[in-house]
């Protein structure tokens, strides 16, 4: 079909138009320039000019366009449109049709929006700049309306779109969600499932079934064919909680803890498991090296000086007469101690690039430090071992160097909120390394308690800051113990305005006062007047915890022998407030609650302090959160030993 210029002047240097199915064509009086129509963004346009007419022609290579002055014949838009929406309508109807899928297919992660909404702008500059002048078919009608809804979206229609998907694989999955633990998972529990964010958090209180939401996402990811066995990657903070998570699911080389997933990428890249040093196990070891090395060192005198500092700064320890009476002083294991945790926490600082600001402060107990370094690093490479934290660095550096190839789709991680940067920047580069891989971490910020190994709470309460854009859900009900155990435990952590606000409800009633208090002058009384309490209306075989702030304060072997085997009806077991972490009974009995012991004043070596994450600025935040992870263990009853001279602040803070 050929549109003659209408009307003859210089000007006008187009001669023709022509439109065949693949092209146009247009003559010039000196050229021809032929275009085919996918190669034009959108269709030509026909500008009315005073005189005349422009055509525009906008190519998809570039975003000039490019206009002649032409006569048009009246029916010459109509064709343009015709032609192109012809030529260029698969594009648009197997895009549309494709994003349609995808949004029905899987979660609409952030990732995922973000390219669809990519190519609906791209649409939209091709289909909507105008109305066409031609007769639109039933699917370019079709796809166009879709087209025009995208374009529209607001943030409140994606989370509207979301909240549908989540509602209808909830329906499509109920009898999968009711049947895949030994209760049927909440609503909260479903939709964490469910969502599929490049970054998820989800937010969790004491109780409220953390580990089952894991175990249930990984077994839906598998199930609805989200991802193969291999895919997925559970990290567990500790031995316990990764073979608790190991027993619940069928594939358990899934699960590792951090230094296991460490091992096993050194051993993939080396192709040999790494020897694990015995100054990271064997207590002996530790402190052989440590006296090797102070005698070793000690006729320099520059490093004698450095040491008599370091004790005196760090121990107010005077040193008065030869290296052998320090060494046959208490202190000598606190020290052992202390350097084996500055040696680790300096490797982490280090392998983030944190040393650097301390140089100035800390020059003489980073010299001193270094010197224990260096002789730690040759027994090291002696033995041929590494140690804990080389699992996480040696790591790392496999991963950024491309030696080690990261295979997982999904990396759930567990007790996010004892995270420390050291590991967090591991899972960030695992991340980094696969493309369109996705995290999803469980934690809770009220029951953060691993500062002193590390643990950075702000990966949790600036979850967004560190992994990018995320979506953070929360668990709103606890299964362990009554409303008013979790509303005078939730006050009494929420008083710092750093913990996140949570709204969670018990899910049971329970007929028990949440507290029983045992008032005591002498703490063999309290104890022995609590046991009496419990065994006269617990069940037989039911559970107690008894729980103290530190190891000195728990019951001596005999004393917990003689109640043992005095309530052998009840099942006993005691540990710290650290170790009852993740851990519950149907009573929680808490001793040694007086002032000097809670909250812990205990305070580290300065530079153990400022290689720790950064401390906050609200006083004592870690004990509080440590009293709460112990107020939160018990199912039926806590049982509070309370001194009756000096009662801890955090035991009269308590609102019941
Ligand atoms: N949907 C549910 N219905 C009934 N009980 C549940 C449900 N989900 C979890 N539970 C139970 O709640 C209890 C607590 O679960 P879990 O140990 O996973 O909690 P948690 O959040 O990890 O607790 P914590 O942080 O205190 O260790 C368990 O006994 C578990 O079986």
């Amino acid at each position: 079909m050929i549109f003659q210029n209408t009307a003859v002047s210089l000007r006008h240097k187009l001669k023709a138009i022509e439109l065949n199915e693949s092209q146009l064509i247009l003559q010039l009086h000196n050229d021809t320039l032929a275009y085919s129509w996918q190669a034009l963004q959108c269709s030509p346009q026909l500008h009315k000019t005073p005189f005349s007419h422009l055509i525009e022609i906008q190519l998809n290579a570039d975003d000039t366009s490019y206009k002649h002055r032409f006569a048009a014949h009246s029916d010459c838009q109509g064709q343009l449109d015709n032609y192109w929406c012809n030529a260029n309508k698969a594009d648009l109807v197997n895009t549309i049709s494709k994003i349609e899928a995808l949004l029905k297919q899987s979660f609409l992660s952030h990732r995922k929006w973000l390219a669809i909404k990519d190519k609906v702008k791209a649409l939209a500059v091709n289909w909507l700049a105008r109305d066409l002048k031609c007769q639109l078919t039933d699917d370019i009608q079709k796809a166009l309306a879709s087209l025009k809804e995208l374009v529209s979206w607001t943030e409140t229609d994606i989370a509207e779109f979301k909240n549908s998907f989540i509602n209808y694989k909830m329906r499509e999955y109920k009898s999968f969600f009711d049947r895949l633990e030994q209760h049927p998972l909440t609503e909260a529990q479903q939709r964490a499932c469910i969502i599929q964010d490049d970054r998820q958090l989800l937010l969790a209180g004491a109780g409220t079934g953390k580990t089952s939401v894991i175990t249930a996402k990984f077994k839906y990811l598998l199930h609805t064919k989200q991802a193969k066995a291999a895919d997925l990657l559970v990290l567990a903070y500790g031995s316990d909680a990764s073979e608790e998570l190991q027993a619940r699911l069928e594939e358990k080389d899934q699960v590792m803890t951090f230094h296991s997933l460490g091992k096993q990428i050194i051993a993939d890249v080396e192709g040999s498991v790494p020897k694990v040093s015995e100054l990271s196990t064997n207590l002996q070891a530790k402190t052989a090296f440590i006296i090797d090395t102070l005698q070793a060192l000690y006729s320099d005198d520059s490093f004698k000086q450095l040491l008599i500092a370091f004790l005196r700064n760090n121990f107010a320890y005077k040193f008065e007469g030869e290296l052998s009476t320090f060494l046959n002083s208490p202190l000598k294991n606190k020290f052992v101690q202390t350097i084996f945790m500055l040696i680790s926490l300096y490797k982490q600082a280090h392998a983030i690039d944190k040393i650097s600001e301390l140089e100035t402060r800390f020059s003489d107990d980073l010299t001193l430090l270094r010197h224990f370094l260096v002789e730690y690093n040759l027994y090291l490479s002696n033995e041929n071992s590494i140690d804990f934290d080389d699992m996480i660095i040696r790591a790392r550096q496999y991963t950024l160097s491309g030696q080690y190839t990261p295979q997982w789709k999904f990396i759930l991680v567990d007790e996010f909120q004892d995270i420390s940067p050291m590991r967090a920047e591991l899972v960030k580069d695992l991340l980094a390394n696969k493309s369109g891989s996705q995290l999803f971490a469980v934690g809770d910020d009220w029951q953060s308690i691993y500062r002193f190994n590390g643990g950075d709470i702000r990966y949790t309460t600036e979850f967004a800051k560190h992994f990018g854009h995320a979506t953070t859900t929360q668990l709103d009900k606890t299964f362990r113990y009554s409303q008013a155990l979790l509303d005078l435990s939730a006050e009494f952590v929420c008083a710092n305005p750093q913990q996140i606000t949570k709204s969670i409800q018990a899910f049971s009633s329970n007929s028990l006062p949440a507290v029983k208090e045992v008032f005591h002058t002498d703490p063999m009384q309290g104890v022995s007047e609590a046991f009496g309490y419990i065994a006269n209306q617990a069940p037989t075989n039911a559970s107690v915890l008894i729980l103290a702030r530190s190891h000195a304060a728990l019951l001596d072997k005999s004393t917990l022998q003689a109640i043992e085997s005095h309530y052998q009806q009840l099942s006993i077991t005691q540990m710290t407030f650290h170790a009852a972490k993740g851990k519950e009974a149907d009573y929680a009995v808490l001793i040694g609650l007086d002032k000097k012991s809670l909250p812990s004043r205990v305070k580290s070596a300065p530079l153990v302090e400022a290689l720790l994450p950064q401390v906050e600025r609200f006083k004592d935040a870690e004990e509080r959160r440590l009293f709460y992870v112990a107020l939160t263990r018990a199912k039926k009853q806590l049982v509070l030993l309370i001194p009756e001279q000096s009662p801890s602040e955090f035991v009269m803070e308590l609102n019941y």
